[in-house]
């Protein structure tokens, strides 16, 4: 693994208030990462095919796209440049995703008709890449517990036309059971009471609107209980699902049934405290720092966000195929949100076996603390900070 940068020794420690620097004192991070905002790149991806477009996406850019040697379609631009207001961001040539991210990706060795599960999909910038590169062919399934985060996902699909063989539930990825569409299951044709998926549509029936309106709490905020049933809210023309019957296509899982069709490739970006994204950190000094002590350091929620890392891993790995694999990731640094859920995890399922990364050896990451896991560092990689590991489901 390479190594692609140096820390800053010359800046100045980076105004944090103490009750994180304590945090990142308890879990060996060093607080002068965060120093290192205006040095790391911004990254972009550039749709694969739109190599011509490069000069004139830097003339509209102002600045030179550096392309990233490790990982195909990524370019390294400077931290201030926006992206948003471009043209060519809005026509969909590119999009802002960071390399670490990227690499995750890439490490799941996505295929051509890949049935694939990305369980924590909001905002959605790794499920982007996924569609992109699933192209036409397989599925992609979009899972989040946050509605307006995943409707947001929703529109980047579309925007980018790239969600046609694409679905995305709002569900709680802890217990979703949903396995990919049955490419034999048939179509009836027959539309008896809406029971039948018809082509997409954003204009929702009488009996859709009366169901969310119930999931709503008394504050006006969608809220998502552990009995929720999982709530479609987007699928492409070609993602298997019209012509078939809702019954069908929403009924949860038997148990093993996933072990023969189950998805071929899981993501699990698991929520996390985020310390290892710079971008991240820096905005709480425009939110108060008080929301952070909330967000991220308060005991009873680092203490849940752990359970929740567990249980979307091990549901994730339940729904993966034999011979699946499966990538857990997180923008937490420290070892509890990722070495330790790791560990644990592979204490209770014997079907489990963590992956060599292979094309990890060109990447500017080093090695986590159990072996062929890996660790994106701010301050060595030039990427945002993210923990990756890799599994795969055993035949038993
Ligand atoms: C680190 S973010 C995922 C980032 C995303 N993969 C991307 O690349 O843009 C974690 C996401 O997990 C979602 N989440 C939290 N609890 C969840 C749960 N129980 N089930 C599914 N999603 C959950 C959050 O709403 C959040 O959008």
């Amino acid at each position: 693994m390479a190594n692609a940068g140096s820390t800053p020794e010359s800046l100045p420690p980076p105004p944090l208030p103490p009750a994180f620097l304590e945090f990142l004192s308890e879990n060996g991070l060093d607080p002068m990462m965060y120093s290192m905002a205006d040095t790391i790149p911004r990254y972009i991806r550039l749709k694969p095919g739109m190599e011509r477009e490069i000069p004139e996406i830097e003339s509209e850019l102002k600045c030179h796209l550096n392309k990233v040697s490790w990982l195909p379609d990524f370019y390294a631009i400077p931290p201030e440049v926006q992206i948003a207001g471009s043209k060519a961001y809005q026509q969909g040539k590119i999009y802002g995703i960071d390399a670490a991210s990227g690499a995750a990706i890439l490490a799941l060795d996505v295929k051509p008709g890949d049935h694939v599960l990305d369980l924590c999909a909001a905002p959605g910038a790794k499920l982007c890449m996924l569609a992109d590169m699933l192209g036409s062919t397989g599925s992609l399934t979009g899972v989040d517990v946050a509605k307006h985060r995943l409707a947001a996902c929703r529109t980047m699909l579309q925007k980018y036309s790239i969600g046609n063989c694409c679905r995305l539930f709002v569900a709680d990825g802890t217990s979703f059971s949903i396995l990919p569409v049955n490419s034999s299951a048939g179509s009836t044709g027959l539309n008896d009471n809406g029971s039948i998926f018809s082509e997409w549509t954003s204009k929702r029936s009488w009996k859709d609107r009366q169901k969310s309106k119930k999931a709503k709490t008394v504050d006006g905020s969608p809220h998502l209980t552990s009995t929720s049933e999982p709530e479609l809210i987007y699928y492409g023309k070609h993602s298997g699902l019209v012509g078939l019957r809702k019954c069908d296509v929403l009924r949860p899982s038997a148990d093993d049934e996933a072990l023969t069709s189950g998805y071929d490739k899981v993501l699990v970006d698991a929520e996390c405290t985020h310390d290892g994204s710079i971008k991240h950190i820096q905005k709480f000094e425009f939110w108060g720092w008080k929301t952070l002590d909330r967000r991220v350091l308060d005991a009873e929620r680092t203490d849940s966000l752990l359970h929740l890392q567990l249980c979307l891993l091990t549901n994730g790995f339940k729904l993966l195929k034999t011979g699946g694999l499966l990538v857990y990731s997180t923008c937490s640094l420290t070892v509890a949100q990722n070495e330790d859920v790791v560990q644990q995890f592979l204490c209770k399922h014997s079907s489990a076996e963590l992956q060599k990364i292979d094309s990890a050896d060109n990447w500017p990451c080093r090695s986590g603390r159990i072996f062929k896991t890996l660790r994106f560092d701010p301050a060595t990689s030039q990427t945002s900070g993210l923990f990756v590991a890799k599994f795969t489901k055993l035949q038993t």
